[in-house]
Parts: structure tokens; sequence; C-alpha cells
């Protein structure tokens, strides 16, 4: 029997755990499911975002599944003990290097897309976002008084060549599954560690995957371009900032913020670590209105990716497209829908 390690987190994270709840007790009854307290309720609770026996229980599990942390109240916590400190520490302790942003535009939803219909039918593009490096993790950063008197806060952008080539050969061996195509996106024009990125990306197709068409482009361009002509674009590897902020830009192509999944991914056998690519949305929290579907997504990722569960995962995305054609929208996609009600919905197409 596998295990799912569920950690619904803060704000709409409760939310929209509850509907992947009620889909995997339908779809995978064999499934153990447990959940652990994650983030700013386990600030609250504990005086720590991730608790030593949570991250262990993470690593020990076959996947797990996390819906959100963070939101103001846990502002003036030192920023080490945050809701998001401990999303980032757990990352980094399940090895989690290749984080899948799927920004799929289900045909349904083409009209909810921020471009016109037309640009987005049948966008499929697959970003591979480095996860554990980066300046979200560089040394040093902090912030210091200068003699002066002001302040200066400082990050630091780094990568190594064997960061940069593992999550490279994950792009690339995607590629080849789909169009053979793959773009790396850096800022090589102003950065060092844009330019070993470019660099090591160059040498790892030439040696190893000369069959796949490879064009590298600049961050900013990359962002013109996703909102200019999306459908150029099949897989996007880039590092752990561009990733994020390149893919939440994404998921307005597709209809919602809400409709985006991904899977982090680490060594083969390791557990994955799935989570909407959204954040708590404290400014919905509590109101029953959150998209449950990139959640329920990503628990389609976690069948499909660790739970060795193909069949299952795909009857879960017949049940999320017939929803979808079949008009159900929450709110973020101009319908009227609860987040229980999207929930209730898919299940009675399961
Ligand atoms: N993986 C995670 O746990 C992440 C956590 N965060 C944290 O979340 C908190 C809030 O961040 P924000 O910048 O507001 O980003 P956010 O992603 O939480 O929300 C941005 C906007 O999208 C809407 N939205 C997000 N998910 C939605 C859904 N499922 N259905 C309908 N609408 C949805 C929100 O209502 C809001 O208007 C911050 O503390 C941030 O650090 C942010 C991103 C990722
Ligand atoms: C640490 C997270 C809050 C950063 C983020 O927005 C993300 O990973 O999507
Ligand atoms: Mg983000």
């Amino acid at each position: 029997m596998s295990t799912l390690l569920l950690l619904p987190g803060d704000g709409i994270g409760p939310e929209v755990c509850a509907e992947v709840r009620r889909v995997a007790a339908a779809l995978t009854p064999d499934l153990k499911v447990e959940e652990a307290p994650y983030g700013g309720m386990s600030y609250d609770a504990h005086g720590t975002p991730l608790l030593d026996e949570v991250r262990d229980q993470a690593i020990a599990s076959d996947a797990v599944l996390m819906g959100a942390v963070g939101g103001p109240k846990w502002a003036d916590v030192p920023r080490h003990l945050r809701p998001e400190a401990g999303l980032l520490n757990l990352r980094k302790a399940m090895d989690v290097y290749a984080n899948l942003r799927p920004a799929y535009c289900f045909e349904a939803l083409a009209g909810a897309s921020s471009l016109k219909p037309e640009l987005v039918s049948g966008l499929d593009i697959m970003f591979v976002r480095e996860l554990v490096g980066g300046v979200y993790f560089g040394q040093p950063r902090g912030i210091e008084t200068l003699p002066d008197g002001q302040k200066k806060g400082f990050d630091t952008a780094v990568y190594t060549t064997s960061e940069i080539e593992r999550v490279g050969r994950v792009a690339f061996e995607l590629a080849r599954g789909r169009t053979n195509k793959v773009h790396s996106a850096e800022k090589s024009n102003v950065m060092e560690s844009g330019l070993l990125w470019k660099q090591v990306i160059t040498e790892l197709h030439a040696r190893e995957y000369p069959d796949v068409q490879l064009e590298h482009i600049l961050a900013d361009n990359c962002a013109m371009q996703l909102v200019r002509a999306p459908k150029q674009f099949d897989v996007i590897v880039t590092d752990n900032l561009f990733g994020d902020i390149l893919s939440d830009a994404a998921a307005m192509l597709t209809g919602s913020l809400g409709m985006l999944p991904s899977a982090a991914l680490g060594a083969p056998g390791k557990p994955g670590l799935y989570e909407p690519i959204h954040g708590s949305a404290p400014d919905i929290a509590g109101k029953g209105v959150a998209n449950p579907l990139a959640a329920i997504l990503s628990f389609e990722m976690a069948l499909r990716w660790s739970l060795n569960q193909v069949e299952a995962a795909d009857r879960l995305l017949a049940a999320v497209k017939a929803a979808l054609n079949g008009g159900a929208r929450t709110r973020d996609l101009g319908g009227a829908l609860s987040t229980a009600e999207m929930g209730s919905v898919v299940l009675s197409h399961l």
C-alpha cells in the first residue's frame, strides 16, 4: 500500500486539500493518506513551520501533496521560521530539484484565458524549474546596517555545474517524449550564474541530446513571448526565480492561477512533492471559493509520477476535463461554484 502525506498548510491550502482527500477516497481507496501540520499553522502550534518528524515522514512517504503556506499573519516572524522557510526547507530536504509545472490550456477554458482563444487553444507548455538552488537558497544573504546608517539587503544567485546539468537532463528527457524542443531561459547577458547556466545547457545538449532542438532565450524576452505567442514553446527549462515568475504568468494563459499543478521530482525512487503553484490566497481564504483544480491536478501528477497509478491518473484527468466541458466554473474562472461544489462535480465524473 502506498502512502501519500498531505500537508494542507495555510489559507486556502486546507480548503483545496479537502477536495483532494475526497477525490483520493473515491478514486484510490487503497492509498493511505496521512496528514501533518505544516507552514504557519505548524509555527503557531509548535514554534516551527516544519517539524523534524514531519520532514522525516515526508521523506519516508511515497509522495507528498501540499496545499499552500504563508500569509500576512506571519509577516513579522523571523525569516527562518516563516511558513515559506518551511517550504524551502522541505524542498531542500527532499532534494526535489526538478519542478514540473505544466501550463496546459483545457479546451473548455480557452475563452477564460487572458489571451485570445486562438492564441491558447491547444497550449501545452512544460516548465522545468530548478527548485533547490539559485537565489532562494544562495549564501550570503541578509539585511545589514551600513556605516552611514542606511541598510543593505542582499541575496546571492548561485548555481553549480551539476545543479544545472541534472535539471537540464530532466528537460531534455521530457522533450524527447513531446515535440523535441527545449527553450532554456536565463539572463546570461547580465548574470554570471546565467552565463554558466547557458554554457552547461549548451554542452549537455551537444554531448547527450543533439537530437533535441535547443533555443536559448533571455528570461525577459521569454516573459514577453509567453504573452505574445505562447504556442511557440514546448519545454522551458529555467532557474528557480525565473521559473517561479514565468509559470505564474503562464497560469493566466490557461484561465487561472487556480488551474496550475506541479510536481517536484528528485532522484528516481525518491518521493515527489506535489503542489498547486498558487499560494495561500489570503484575500479569499475561508470563503470556500478557491478553485481546487490545481490541487486536484497535483494529485493527478502524484498518481502518475510517484504512485505508479497511471490508470487512475487518466481517469482523474478525464473527470476534470468532463467537469470543465460541462461548464463547471469556480469564481476565478468566471463562474459561481464553491470549492466543494467543484470537487463534487469532478467526483461525479469519476
Ligand atoms: N507554494 C506555496 O505555498 C506558495 C505560498 N505563497 C505565499 O502565499 C501568500 C499569498 O501570496 P500571494 O502573492 O497573494 O499569491 P497567491 O498565489 O496566494 O494569490 C494570488 C492571487 O491569485 C488568487 N488565487 C490563488 N490561488 C487561487 C485559487 N486556487 N483559486 C482562486 N484564486 C486563486 C488569489 O486569490 C490572489 O488574488 C504569501 O504568504 C506567499 O508567500 C505564494 C506562492 C506559493
Ligand atoms: C517559497 C515559495 C513561496 C515561492 C513560490 O512562490 C513558489 O515556489 O511558487
Ligand atoms: Mg510562486
